[in-house]
C-alpha cells in the first residue's frame, strides 16, 4: 500500500511528519516497549526534527535509532547524517535514545559496512531486522538511502548492510542499508519538499515502470510520502490522499 500526503508549505510538512512520526512511536512502543527507527540524512533531518524536537508527548527515551545511510566522515564532520539529526534534535531532547552510529573507521566503507551490520544483529538478535519506521528522501535521480539507479547495489541480496565507494552524491563513501532490510520494514515514510523534485515525484509515483530505486521500495507495511504542494506540483489528484 502506497499512500501520499500533500501540505501547503514545508512547515505544514512538518507538522503532518511529526503527527505521524509521533503516533508511530506511541504505537511502537506501546506494543512492545520499543520504536525502532532508521533515518536518512540530507535534508530528512531538518524536516523531521522541527516540531518533533518540541513534542513533549513522544517517549524518546524508548527510541533505537539507526541511519538508513550514512556518509564515512567523522561523526562531527559537516557531511555527517548523524550530525545533522544530532543537530536538529538529539541535542533539543531531554531524553536520550539508544543511538547506533557509524564506527571510526575513516574512509573504509567496508569496514564500516561490517560493523553496522553486526550493530544491526546485535540489536536485532540476529533476526533481519523489522524497523518500526524507515524514513527516507528522494534523490533528484530517484535514489534513495545510498541506493543509487544502475548501481550493482539495487541487486544485493544478502548483505544488510552494504558498502559504497562511488556515490554520485558526495562523498562516494558510504554505507547504506540495503532492500533485504528496507523491504522488511514495518513501514517506510518517504519526505521530500520542494519545486526541484517534481519532475522525479511525478515519475516514481506515476511511472511505476520505471524501477527506479524508490520504485523498489516495497516494505512488508505500508510506504507513505510526505511532501509539500512544490514538490507536488505535477502529481495527478487522485495519486493524492489527505491526511
Ligand atoms: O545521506 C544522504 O545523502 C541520503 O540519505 C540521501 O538518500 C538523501 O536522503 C537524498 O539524497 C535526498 O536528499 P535531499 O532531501 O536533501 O534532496
Amino acid at each position: 500500500m502506497s499512500v501520499t500526503y500533500t501540505f501547503p508549505t514545508t512547515d505544514a510538512l512538518s507538522d503532518g511528519l511529526n503527527d505521524f512520526v509521533a503516533k508511530r512511536s506511541s504505537e511502537a512502543i506501546a506494543d512492545h516497549g520499543a520504536f525502532t527507527v532508521a533515518v536518512s540524512g540530507g535534508s530528512l533531518p531538518k524536516l523531521l526534527s522541527k516540531e518533533l524536537r518540541q513534542n513533549s508527548n513522544v517517549d524518546f527515551s524508548k527510541w533505537v535509532i539507526f541511519w538508513a545511510d550514512e556518509r564515512c566522515v567523522p561523526l562531527d564532520d559537516a557531511d555527517s547524517n548523524y550530525r545533522e539529526l544530532k543537530t536538529h534534535l538529539l541535542d533539543a531532547i531531554d531524553s536520550k535514545p539508544e543511538i547506533h552510529t557509524i564506527g571510526a573507521f575513516g574512509k573504509d566503507a567496508e569496514k564500516a559496512a561490517v560493523d553496522y551490520e553486526q550493530q544491526l544483529k546485535g540489536y536485532f538478535k540476529g533476526e533481519l531486522p523489522a524497523f518500526d519506521l524507515i524514513l527516507l528522501g528522494m534523490g533528484p535521480d530517484g535514489h534513495c538511502c545510498s541506493l543509487f539507479p544502475g548501481h550493482p547495489l539495487l541487486n544485493e541480496t544478502s548483505r544488510w548492510v552494504a558498502p559504497i565507494t562511488d556515490s554520485p552524491k558526495p562523498p562516494p563513501e558510504r554505507i547504506t542499508l540495503t532492500y533485504p532490510v528496507v523491504n522488511n520494514a514495518k513501514a517506510v515514510a518517504f519526505v521530500t519538499a520542494g519545486e526541484g523534485k517534481q519532475d522525479m515525484l511525478q515519475q516514481i509515483l506515476e511511472q511505476p515502470q520505471l524501477s527506479l530505486p524508490c520504485q523498489r521500495v516495497k516494505p512488508n507495511g505500508p510506504v507513505f510520502w510526505f511532501v509539500d504542494d512544490a514538490a507536488a506540483g505535477k502529481l495527478q489528484k487522485q495519486t493524492i490522499s489527505k491526511y
